[in-house]
This record gives C-alpha cells, structure tokens and sequence, in this order.
C-alpha cells in the first residue's frame, strides 16, 4: 500500500517525537492533540530539535524548512479522513484508546492502516473496538524517538499479513529498525525493561540505597546509558505506573504488582522530567 499522508494523535513527547521523523523521511504528517497549546508545545520540540541539526550542520536550514512544511497541525480528529495511515499516541490509557479507535474507524476510507504506539495494552482489544481489525497493529517507537532506531511491531490477533508489511517497509522508510513480536501484555520491551524499573523503585522504598547510588550502580556496573530511576522519570511515571498495571492484571501475576512508591508519586503529580519532578527535580 502507498502510503502518503500520517496522522499523528498526541502530540506528547512521543506523538512529537514520531511524528518528527515521519516529517523527515518525506510524509505530509497531520500533528493532532486535544488543543491548541498542546499541538503548538510538539511543534516547538520539533523544531528546537531540527534547529539543533541545522547548528551542527547535519541539516541545511532548507532541509529544516521542508520538513517543518511537511506538518500539519490539527485539533480535529476528523481531520484523519485525509490520511493513509494513523499513528496513535494518546495517554497509555485502554478506554482513551478504544475510544479514538472507534471514532476513527468510524470515519477513515476503508484502505486506512490504524496503528498505536502503546507501550503495553493489548492491540487485539484495541482493534476489537473497530469493524477493520485486521488493519489495527501495535508500532511501538522507543523514547527518544529521534534517536532510538527500534521500532517494535505488534501483530494483534486478526493483524493482516499485507498490513504488518506495510508497517515493516514504512518503518524502515524511517530510518528505524522493525522487530516482529506477538500480542502479550508488554509486548518484549516492557515486559523486560519495566520489572527492572519497578525494582529499582522498590530497593529506593525499602532504603537499599539512594536513587543517585541505585542509577549509579546500574550505569557504571551494567554499563545503561541511564539509571533505571533516571529513566523512569524520563519515560513518564504515568507510564511506567500504567504498563506495569497492564503487565500485572494481564498475566495475573503479583510479581508484576506496582510498587507503592511509584503509585504515590504518580499520585502526587511527581510525573518525571515532563512535569518538572519525579526522583528527581528539573528545571
Ligand atoms: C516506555 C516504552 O514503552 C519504551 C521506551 O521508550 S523505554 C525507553 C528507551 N530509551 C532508553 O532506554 C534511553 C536510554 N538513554 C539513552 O540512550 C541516552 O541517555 C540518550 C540517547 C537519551 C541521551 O544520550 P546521551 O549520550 O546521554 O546524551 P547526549 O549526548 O545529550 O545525546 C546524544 C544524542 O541524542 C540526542 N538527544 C538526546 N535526547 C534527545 C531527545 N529527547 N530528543 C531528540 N534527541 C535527543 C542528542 O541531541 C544527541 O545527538 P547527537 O549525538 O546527534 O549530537
Ligand atoms: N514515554 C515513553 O517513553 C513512551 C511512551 N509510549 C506510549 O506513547 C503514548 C504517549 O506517551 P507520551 O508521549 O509519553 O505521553 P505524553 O503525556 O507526553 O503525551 C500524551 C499526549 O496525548 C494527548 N492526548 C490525551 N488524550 C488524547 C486524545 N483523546 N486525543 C488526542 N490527544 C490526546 C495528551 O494531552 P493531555 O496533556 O491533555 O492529556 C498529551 O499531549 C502512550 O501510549 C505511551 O505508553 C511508547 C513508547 C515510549
């Protein structure tokens, strides 16, 4: 399938981040959030980011200027109707999801390919909200997407073959590496990445250590580019809490089991580097 024209919905650190690299391999990419000011802050990250490759002179200010042309920015999620592909990247939050879904089902051509960047919730149930699930797939992209060259692609249950390839070919358009894995809660990445990190926050609740010598322990002796602490605020504490919500209802296994501290944070609004504080303050 030829695919042309992206939306992207969320224009959070990740829905920026995608639809940043979507912009430089050539698609005309409608950026959509809620509001206004929310789109406007994506656009602005993108654009910090594309003006840093341009002081390195890794991009000419032209090759900036055609990228920055290439977004659109949108409020309206009717505006997808124009699309060959949606990328969603709202809240890590099922009912949220199934809701776009279903409305975007709703309203998109027949041919359009509806993906979700969900870290961890299961795309079988997010396409059983819509009547297309065949073309429904998980396109999961690390953080930060303009520098992480994974790409983990999700067959839900009723995933089309010609589908996941369109995804696998558009993926490497991008510059990135697709990985195929199957529909469990977490996928492969999150299965493995954030039990590590809930652990680090358990040995911090249980005064094993400080957060400054859990990270430290785990970037000079595992040789991370990153503390697992340092991540998690990084990531998001909102979703670090939601995919390890996912991971313990969906295999029903108390070693999945959130630890209280991040649960308390989360509760605080202490989100990580997006909010200001986490484990740490930012300025
Ligand atoms: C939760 C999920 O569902 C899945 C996930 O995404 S899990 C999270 C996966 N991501 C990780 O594990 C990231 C771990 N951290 C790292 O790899 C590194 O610390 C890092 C790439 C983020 C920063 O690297 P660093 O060497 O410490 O810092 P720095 O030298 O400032 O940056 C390296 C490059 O990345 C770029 N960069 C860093 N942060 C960036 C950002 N947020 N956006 C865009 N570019 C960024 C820098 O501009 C720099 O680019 P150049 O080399 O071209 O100059
Ligand atoms: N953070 C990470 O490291 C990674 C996250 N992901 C996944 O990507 C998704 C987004 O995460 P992230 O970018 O970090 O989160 P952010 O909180 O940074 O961004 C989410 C954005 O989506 C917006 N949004 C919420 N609901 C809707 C809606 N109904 N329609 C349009 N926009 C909406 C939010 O607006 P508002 O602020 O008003 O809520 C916000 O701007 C999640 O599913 C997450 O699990 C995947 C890989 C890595």
């Amino acid at each position: 399938m030829n695919v042309k024209k992206i939306m992207v919905i969320g224009a959070g650190q990740m829905g920026a981040g995608i639809a940043q690299v979507c912009a430089q391999a050539g698609y005309s990419v409608v950026l959509n959030d809620l509001k206004q000011e929310f789109v406007d802050r994506g656009l602005a990250v993108i654009n910090k980011n594309l003006s840093r490759q341009v002081e390195k002179a890794r991009l000419t200010q032209q090759q900036m200027d055609e990228f920055i042309n290439n977004l659109i920015p949108s409020t309206n999620i009717t505006d997808a109707t124009e699309v060959d592909l949606v990328i969603e990247a709202a809240v890590e939050n099922m009912e949220i999801k199934t809701k776009i879904f279903k409305q975007l089902d709703e309203i998109v051509p027949d041919h359009v390919i509806l993906a979700s960047n969900t870290s961890s919730l299961p795309i079988t149930e997010i396409a059983a909200a819509t009547n297309r699930p065949e073309k429904v797939i998980g396109m999961h992209f690390m953080n930060p997407v303009p520098v992480m060259k994974l790409v983990e692609i999700i067959r839900g249950l009723a995933t089309a073959d010609e589908v996941y390839q369109t995804i696998e070919d558009i993926t490497k358009t991008l510059n990135k590496i697709p990985v195929e894995v199957n529909d469990f809660p977490g996928f492969v990445s999150n299965r493995i990445l954030m039990p590590m990190i809930n652990e680090a926050i358990f040995t911090l609740y249980e005064g094993v250590a400080t957060k400054e010598a859990i990270d430290e322990v785990m970037k000079l002796g595992m040789n991370h580019p990153m503390g697992p602490l340092t991540l998690a605020d990084f990531i998001g504490l909102d979703t670090c809490l939601y995919i390890m919500e996912t991971l313990h209802e969906g295999f029903g296994d108390d070693k999945y089991r959130p630890c209280p501290l991040l649960r308390k944070y989360v509760k605080a609004g202490w989100l990580g580097k997006k909010t200001g504080r986490g484990f740490y303050v930012y300025e």
